[in-house]
């Protein structure tokens, strides 16, 4: 391959520029060639409107896809969560590196605990699956809050939190950690607590299905367990016909005896933004050894999930 700039389209928030920065740094090493970063404005940065009501799924990406099928850039890094599950025609996820922690965090005033919210406590997110999640465990515990819609950067969220309007914000460990303000959690939310999203934690590196080189150097960050983990996860949320704002969470780990690993688990849930009901399965079976296999675990937990009333529930999000 030639030594010219590879061209990577990356959104301007601070997070989006810190994920394509670190990505940027592991494409130079594996390709010999630097990358030069190039920065797109998509709709979802410049809308003031709720996510629900821009459409939700893809905002974000349409833009940077754009650019790569238009030949303006050459690659672009996804936070893998904010990705439509329908890889769109003519390009391809070349890479889905390491996943990062997967968990939830509270960012909270008083370096409170999410179980030591002072009563009435109002929490801002603008998550659908994070308000059921969190309204389901407060129910089921006797704790006393109130759910309070957000939007905006991380700075934006953190933001409510210091000048005293939200007790709590609730945003992904990977995103803080990413831009060096993992310091600012008070609270790691067990995934027992709040289910991620499907593929949080986790980059997609895409670029144009006929770039083979490309798809080739760019394969070799690939990390095949997060892949096979992420590929189930969305598998889930594609058979619950969710899109990205919708309150599905999804997490596939793996159980090893010491350093043998033995299966993988998959656990999905949905329900109410008011947390009132939920339907929260697992599955646990050999690790996929291929994509199909990944795909299909997600199907089959998904079927599970519908045939307990999971889609009665995703109904009633549509109001
Ligand atoms: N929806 C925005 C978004 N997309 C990805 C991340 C964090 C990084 C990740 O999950 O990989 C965030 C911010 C957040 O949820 O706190």
């Amino acid at each position: 391959m030639s030594k010219k700039a590879l061209r990577l389209g990356t959104r301007r928030s601070r997070l989006a520029l810190a994920q394509s920065g670190l990505v940027a740094d592991a494409v130079s090493q594996v390709t010999g060639r630097p990358v030069e970063l190039v920065e797109i404005t998509t709709y979802g940065d410049t809308s003031r409107e709720h996510l629900a009501q821009i459409g939700g799924t893809g905002v974000f990406v349409t833009a940077l896809r754009d650019a790569l099928l238009g030949g303006e850039v050459d690659f672009a890094v996804h936070s893998l969560k904010d990705l439509p599950t329908t890889q769109p025609e003519g390009l391809v996820l070349a890479a889905v590196p390491e996943r990062e922690d997967p968990r939830d965090v509270l960012v909270a005033r008083d370096a409170r605990k999410f179980t030591d919210l002072p009563r009435g406590a109002r929490i801002g997110t603008g998550s659908p699956r994070r308000t059921a999640q969190l309204n389901a465990y407060a129910r089921g515990h006797g704790l006393d809050i109130e759910t309070v819609p957000i939007r905006g950067n991380v700075d934006t969220r953190i933001g409510f939190v210091r000048d005293g309007e939200l007790d709590a914000v609730v945003l992904a460990a990977a995103g803080l950690s990413r831009i060096g303000r993992l310091d600012e959690v008070t609270d790691f939310l067990s995934v027992d607590t709040v289910l991620p999203a499907p593929g949080q934690g986790a980059l997609a590196i895409e670029c144009a299905a006929d770039n083979a080189d490309l798809i080739a150097a760019l394969g070799e960050l690939d990390d095949p367990f997060t892949r096979v983990a992420v590929t189930a996860e969305r598998s889930l949320l594609a058979a619950l016909e969710a899109g990205c704002s919708a309150p599905v969470g999804a997490l596939a780990d793996l159980l090893a005896d010491g350093q043998i690993v033995k299966e993988m688990r998959l656990r999905g849930i949905v329900g109410t933004t008011d947390g009132s009901r939920t339907v929260q399965l697992s599955t646990t079976g050999p690790v996929p050894e291929t994509h199909d296999q990944a795909l299909m675990l997600g199907r089959e937990l998904a079927a599970e999930m519908l045939a307990q009333g999971a889609a009665g529930l995703m109904g009633e999000q549509a109001k």
